[in-house]
């Protein structure tokens, strides 16, 4: 099964050859728990491991093969980020989508050495989402052949960018391009902000840590204001967009090419996304077999909170949702990197449909993740509100996601687009021109569903009736946005009064792409036992998605109300049916006890005896009386004792 969640063999094999040399080596172990160091601290100890893996990283894993890092990474460093997290996760791949063959001999080859550490600069404190108003403003100087950077107002600072605020000393930086008074919008900037001795801010930048967040702490989100601050025309980063000596703009391929470091995460995340969701599963199943609470049978001993239809209800369609997370991940990475070959041969055609799917996936992926995460804390009752489950630490870490690389209702809005683009094409009757992604909406719906009137109904039935739903919402959204406009509002009027039903169909369409994406993979499976695990698996996932949308089918009698009754009692068949393989559905993600940082959720199951000993080693506990009671608390109950006398 772990062939299956990563992909192949191979790399599931890598991952656990990788876990078991680094159990042999101490020193990459936290020192402490987390949850029991303060950010300095935390800080200091990422920065240590983060050494000790650029020593050591060729005697573990191929450094040329991301998913190994990754998985290094995953281990040692854990997901509250490192002081080197932008630098993997976008300065490097904007350096290699945009910078030139020359800036990337020049840049590119240190950073992948670490001899310079960098970050990706581009929301402000004023403005993140609308990034033609971003307000950093480079200004071409043709007299020197320098852009001057600068920030005009505190609006204007750059505020969030991880790691920018203590650990980089160079920034892609976005800002708005002005030649001889004319904006070019966005464009990318490769920019030094320290001295690479001395680690201390250049003349002209003034640079800092935002403060600290709901979580991701060990990352420093930073700002960074320029005073008139000079760097060479060739720091524009030029693969595709050129500004020649004179000031004359060449043109890129495509006008949002320079967004290629952000759509790069939005691929990479889905996978993540996943992982993080798998993370929270594994503890709270693992601990939901351990726990004993109440009887089912009071004859019977107590039973383990996974027997109740409550607890496999909160848990099992999010373990299925972190299945159809990675298979839906894998299939986007590829598209990713078959788009990343193709513009570098300067074939752009498929840029809008990997902006399109991409946008939706991770706006939907990571709004049903934090829900996940947070049913699973829930599910460990008490003790998954204690930092020993490490579930809390997992949720701030995920929902960010919801917010980072575009705020997911804008988002929704970027794949509402090419919706509408395409219901326009079904009305004009020019289904034909439909890319594959959306070639369902120029099909003709069946009038009922067949769900439950064939004899053992396939997937088929089940993705027709998922497609049915989200052709219908596309096309009556997309005429709600049309009828405004005919009635005389400006499109991007008429635009605002449709957004909550166009944002709808964009979630509907993408839960029909992972319900396809899930489809696909169990399709492709060999082994017959596995299949048979992921087939119930999948079954259950598209009863309980179709019961959570079933009111667009049942509105126009698509679905009726016996069908979905059907479709209830086979959501709880497969609960049941699920539950013995609970625990090795979780198990095959393969997590190790270091990876998972949970005391809930420890693979030997010795949950009360460790929880002891967390608590004991509490820095509170260090002492028997705090300081506080002796200067406070103590004062204070004497001063009542003697008020009393
Ligand atoms: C199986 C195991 C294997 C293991 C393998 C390992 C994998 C694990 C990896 C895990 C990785 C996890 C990584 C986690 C990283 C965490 C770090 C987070 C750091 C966060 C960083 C940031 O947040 S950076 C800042 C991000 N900011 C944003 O996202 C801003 C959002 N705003 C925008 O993107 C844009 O402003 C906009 C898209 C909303 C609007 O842009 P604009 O105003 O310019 O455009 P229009 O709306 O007018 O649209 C015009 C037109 O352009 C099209 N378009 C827009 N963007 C794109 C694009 N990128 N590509 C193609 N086309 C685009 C748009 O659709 C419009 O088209 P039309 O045809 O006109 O409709
Ligand atoms: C953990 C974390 C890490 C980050 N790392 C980086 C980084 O490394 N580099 C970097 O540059 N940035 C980074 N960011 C910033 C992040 O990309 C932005 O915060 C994000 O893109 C959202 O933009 P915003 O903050 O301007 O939100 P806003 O746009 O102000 O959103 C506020 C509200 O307005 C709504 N809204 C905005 N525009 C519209 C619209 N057109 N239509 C309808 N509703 C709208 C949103 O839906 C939301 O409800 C990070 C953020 C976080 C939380």
């Amino acid at each position: 099964m772990a062939a299956q969640i990563y992909s192949g063999e191979k790399y599931a094999s890598r991952r656990r050859e990788i876990s078991a040399n680094l159990a042999k080596r101490p020193e990459f172990h936290d020192s402490k728990p987390l949850p029991f160091m303060t950010r300095e601290e935390k800080i200091l100890e990422s920065s240590r491991k983060l050494t000790l893996i650029s020593k050591h990283m060729n005697e573990i894993i191929d450094p040329s093969d991301k998913r190994e890092l990754y998985h290094l990474n995953c281990e040692v460093l854990g997901i509250e980020g490192n002081p080197m997290a932008l630098h993997g996760d976008m300065f490097i791949p904007a350096l290699t989508a945009q910078a030139s063959d020359e800036q990337q001999e020049k840049w590119l080859s240190r950073a992948l050495r670490r001899e310079i550490i960098g970050t990706y600069a581009q929301t402000e404190l004023g403005h993140g989402t609308n990034l033609r108003k971003l307000e950093t403003i480079a200004t071409y100087d043709v007299d020197t052949q320098e852009f001057v950077l600068h920030t005009p107002q505190i609006t204007a600072l750059k505020w969030w960018p991880g790691n920018l605020g203590k650990s980089s000393n160079y920034a892609v930086v976005v800002a708005l391009m002005i030649i001889k008074g004319k904006n070019y919008g966005p464009q990318t900037f490769m920019v030094p902000l320290r001295d690479e001795k001395t680690h201390q801010p250049l003349k002209g930048i003034t640079i800092g840590d935002i403060g600290p967040k709901l979580a991701y702490n060990i990352v420093d989100n930073g700002f960074l204001g320029f005073d008139h601050y000079r760097i060479p025309r060739t720091n524009l980063l030029m693969r595709h967009t050129r500004v020649e000596p004179d000031g004359t703009f060449v043109k890129p391929p495509h006008a949002k090419i320079n967004y290629s470091a952000m759509v790069h995460v939005r691929s990479y995340m889905i996978t993540g996304q996943a992982i993080m969701l798998a993370y929270a599963l594994t503890i709270a199943t693992r601990y939901s077999s351990v726990r004993r609470q109440g009887q089912i049978d009071t004859t019977q001993p107590e039973v383990k909170v996974l027997e109740y239809q409550t607890q496999q209800h909160r848990l099992f369609p999010s373990i299925a949702r972190a299945y159809a997370f990675v298979f839906a991940g894998a299939e986007t990475v590829r598209l990713y990197e078959r788009v990343l070959q193709e513009v570098e041969t300067g074939n752009v055609s498929l840029m809008a449909d990997l902006h399109a799917l991409t946008s939706g996936l991770k706006s939907v992926v990571t709004h049903q993740t934090a829900q996940g995460i947070e049913q699973a804390r829930m599910a460990c009752g008490g003790h998954g509100y204690s930092q020993a489950s490490y579930i809390s630490e997992i949720f701030g870490v995920a929902v960010g996601g919801c917010t980072y690389e575009g705020e997911n209702l804008v988002m929704l809005q970027q794949l509402a687009r090419y919706l509408v683009k395409s219901a326009g094409l079904v009305q004009a009757g020019q289904s034909s021109k439909l890319g594959p992604l959306v070639a369902y909406l120029g099909a003709k719906s069946d009038s009922t569903s067949l769900i439950d009137r064939t004899p053992t109904p396939g997937f088929a039935e089940y993705v027709k009736t998922f497609q049915h739903i989200a052709r219908k919402q596309t096309l009556k959204a997309a005429q709600k946005l049309f009828g405004f406009m005919e009635k005389g509002d400006t499109r991007e009027v008429a635009w605002n009064k449709s957004t909550v039903e166009l944002n709808r169909a964009s979630r509907l369409h993408t839960r029909l792409y992972i319900v396809e994406a899930f489809v696909r993979r169990v399709e492709e499976v060999a082994d017959p036992r596995l299949k048979e695990v992921l087939t119930d698996l999948l079954r259950l996932h598209v009863n309980y998605e179709l019961l959570d949308v079933a009111a667009y089918a049942l509105e126009d009698g698509f679905l009726s109300s016996s069908q979905l009754d059907y479709i209830r009692e086979q959501l709880y068949f497969y609960l049941a049916k699920i539950r013995p393989n609970a625990v090795s559905l979780v198990d095959s993600w393969e997590f190790s006890d270091r990876e998972l940082r949970s005391v809930l959720g420890r693979r030997d199951g010795n949950v009360y005896e460790n929880l002891f000993a967390w608590a004991k080693a509490s820095p509170l506990n260090k002492t028997d009386v705090l300081p506080s009671v002796d200067k406070y608390l103590k004062p204070l109950m004497e001063s009542a004792r003697a008020s009393k006398l």
